[in-house]
């Protein structure tokens, strides 16, 4: 394992001792790592990303370095953190049968007449003529606008141009409770209606990122309409996991004025594979934290988690020789987070999937978090990679 970097231990070391907590280890999970993932964000984002959790104990510091005496139980901690079955999902998806009532799709054509769609029953007429109301679909690159066929071949409808009866507020808590285990949403959930896209035969959209649009934002959803295609399955991934939400086959099962859906975090690379005959056609929505609306009530029972993290820690804990002195325990979050230069207000951080569930294993030992935003000056002179 790579030693923390001295200038690191120094600043860390530092916000320790002016801290008016006692502190429990010092040891970071792997600094290297974050470095790289860190670079990488705030190239291509511009958003901070990582954040250095200090964790801190009612117990009285001793002179022993836990890094020096017990660097494998250091180890057992990395490798059960790594271990992601049990660990929450960045994505969560579903089946909504929409009623009778709601089941129309209205949208505008190129000519400026109206047309509408029964969701139940769409035909390839109706499908094909769908498709020639859209313009070709462009996607954010370095905070412009770019249309390149090559990367995403596709049409699209802007909000202003169509419109459905489906009231997204129906499903809030199913959404949020997929997304924000153990209740750690304090916040409601806004929907903003963003593109209906067409992907006919050939259509596909490679591995992107969706632009975040205002410090708020913090996902997106797509919702997969009722019209028969074959192929076009949205392939999601975020360190080393994956998911094929196959929205198609989830609709074969259901009764036929049904969608089907995915929502996931803003820092989830996806892509839309090539879709063969058909056409497939989806509703997307930016998802916002809001404030003037009340968390959705989130249907689940409250349960603990059981997780090899939470073991491995909690042994570390309760072992009576672990050493105490000069502890920080540092977490890189999964995930990305929006800030201007510092964390202002700590209690505004949304944790998101993992991370969340990081912090609620710690809570649930008994330990309180910080977080720490962690920085590379420009010009770095010396060996330390990072600032806190
Ligand atoms: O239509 C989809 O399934 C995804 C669209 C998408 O990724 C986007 O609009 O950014
Ligand atoms: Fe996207």
């Amino acid at each position: 394992m790579r030693p923390i970097s001295k200038h690191l231990a120094r600043k860390l070391s530092h916000l320790t001792q002016t801290s008016t907590t006692n502190t429990l280890i010092r040891q970071h999970i792997n600094v290297s790592q974050l470095y790289k993932r860190w670079k990488g964000a705030i190239v291509s984002r511009g958003l901070a990303c990582f954040i250095f959790l200090h964790a801190t104990m009612n117990e009285e510091p001793s002179r022993t370095d836990l890094l020096e005496s017990s660097g494998s139980t250091i180890q057992q901690l990395r490798a059960a953190l790594e271990n992601k079955t049990g660990l929450h999902e960045p994505w969560t998806s579903g089946v909504i049968t929409l009623p009778e009532s709601k089941a129309t799709l209205f949208y505008e054509r190129q000519d400026g007449t109206a047309s509408s769609l029964k969701l139940g029953s769409v035909t390839p007429a109706q499908a094909n003529d769908l498709n020639p109301a859209c313009t070709p679909a462009t996607f954010g690159l370095n905070q412009q606008d770019v249309l390149d066929e090559s990367y995403r071949k596709a049409g699209k409808l802007d909000a202003g141009k169509f419109a459905w009866l489906f009231n997204l507020c129906d499903f809030t808590s199913q959404l949020a409770a997929g997304l924000f285990p153990w209740s750690s949403l304090d916040k409601g959930i806004r929907f903003e209606p963003y593109k209906l896209n067409v992907y006919g035969e050939g259509s596909f959209f490679k591995a992107h990122q969706d632009t975040p649009r205002g410090a708020d934002m913090f996902g997106s959803l797509v919702c997969l309409l009722p019209i028969a295609h074959e192929g076009g399955n949205l392939v999601l991934r975020h360190h080393g996991r994956e998911f094929v939400f196959n929205g198609q086959a989830l609709l074969q099962n259901s009764p036929p004025a049904s969608i089907s859906w995915v929502a996931f975090f803003s820092d989830i690379e996806h892509e839309v594979t090539r879709v063969t005959p058909g056409y497939r056609a989806t509703i997307t929505y930016n998802l916002y934290f809001d404030s003037y609306i009340g968390p959705p009530p989130i249907c689940q029972t409250p349960t603990t988690i059981e997780h090899p993290f939470k073991t491995t820690l909690k042994k570390i804990l309760e072992d009576p020789t672990t050493p105490t002195t000069h502890p920080i325990l540092g977490f890189g979050l999964q995930h990305a987070y929006p800030f201007d230069r510092a964390i202002v207000d700590p209690d505004s951080i949304k944790l998101k999937g993992t991370d969340a569930t990081l912090v609620q294993i710690l809570k649930e030992l008994g330990v309180s978090p910080q977080f720490f935003l962690l920085y590379r000056e420009d010009n770095e002179k010396d060996d330390c990679p990072f600032r806190v």
